[in-house]
């Protein structure tokens, strides 16, 4: 099993990177970890705040179960993974089941942020953004999907968004071995990836 973690800003096109790599490989090779789907429950609080939460430092990711879950797949064993929600910051009643895969990438601004998950990694990409290019796909997808005003939206990143990125997802860049620059839009880093998971499937059969 290769594992690549997948990490850099919000709004920065990680997604984007990722969704670009498993369409080149072969189907049904590719199982992916997104850091969000592990967002602290917190259901024990109302949503009004709930949706004061830094999302944007590790303590609000239950990185202890993303970490069981990447050793459990490693180990060739099933995971129930969590579904979160934007709108309510809610964990899902159901689980998803994902199966062992050749291939396992984990996703998030944070992914790159705990030395436990990163001496688990094969492959370390940081996808780097302007940061007032992630600002401006960040408040159209966050109106449209998650149900925010862009006043809401320019709150949050003045309040945590930006501070926690220059603090703890910044700095992971050194932990990189490929920095992506233009995210989704680059052909060629994206090129580079496929041919080195592919490569790298090969060694191992
Ligand atoms: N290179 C790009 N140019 C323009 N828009 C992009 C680019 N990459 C991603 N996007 C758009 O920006 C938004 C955030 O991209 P996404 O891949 O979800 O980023 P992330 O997962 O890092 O938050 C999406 O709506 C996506 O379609
Ligand atoms: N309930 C939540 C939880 C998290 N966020 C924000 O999502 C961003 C990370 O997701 P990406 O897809 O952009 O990597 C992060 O900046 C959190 O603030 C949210 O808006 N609502």
């Amino acid at each position: 099993m290769l594992i690549i973690g997948i990490a850099g800003g919000t709004g920065s096109g990680k997604t984007t990177v990722v969704r670009k790599i498993i369409e080149k490989l072969p189907q049904g090779e590719v199982a992916v970890l997104p850091q969000d789907s592990y967002y602290r429950d917190n259901a024990d609080m109302p949503l009004e705040e709930r949706q004061e939460i830094n999302f944007d430092h590790p303590d609000s990711i239950e990185f202890e179960l993303l970490v069981k879950h990447l050793k459990k797949l490693k180990k060739g064993e099933p995971i129930d993974q969590p579904i979160y929600s934007y709108l309510t910051c809610l964990r899902s009643e159901e689980t998803i089941l994902v199966e062992p895969k050749e291939v396992v990438i984990v996703e998030g601004i944070l992914a790159l942020t705990q030395p436990e998950l990163r001496d688990l990694m094969d492959l370390k990409v940081f996808v780097d953004c302007d940061a007032d290019d992630r600002l401006n796909r960040v408040i159209k997808r966050d109106i449209i999907e998650r149900g925010r005003s862009v006043e809401k939206v320019l709150n949050r990143y003045e309040k945590t968004v930006k501070p926690m990125h220059l603090q703890f997802i910044e700095p992971t860049k050194r932990y990189a071995d490929i920095i992506v620059p233009q995210g989704g839009n680059n052909v060629v880093a994206i090129d580079i990836l496929t041919h080195f998971i592919e490569k790298n499937l090969i060694v191992r059969m």
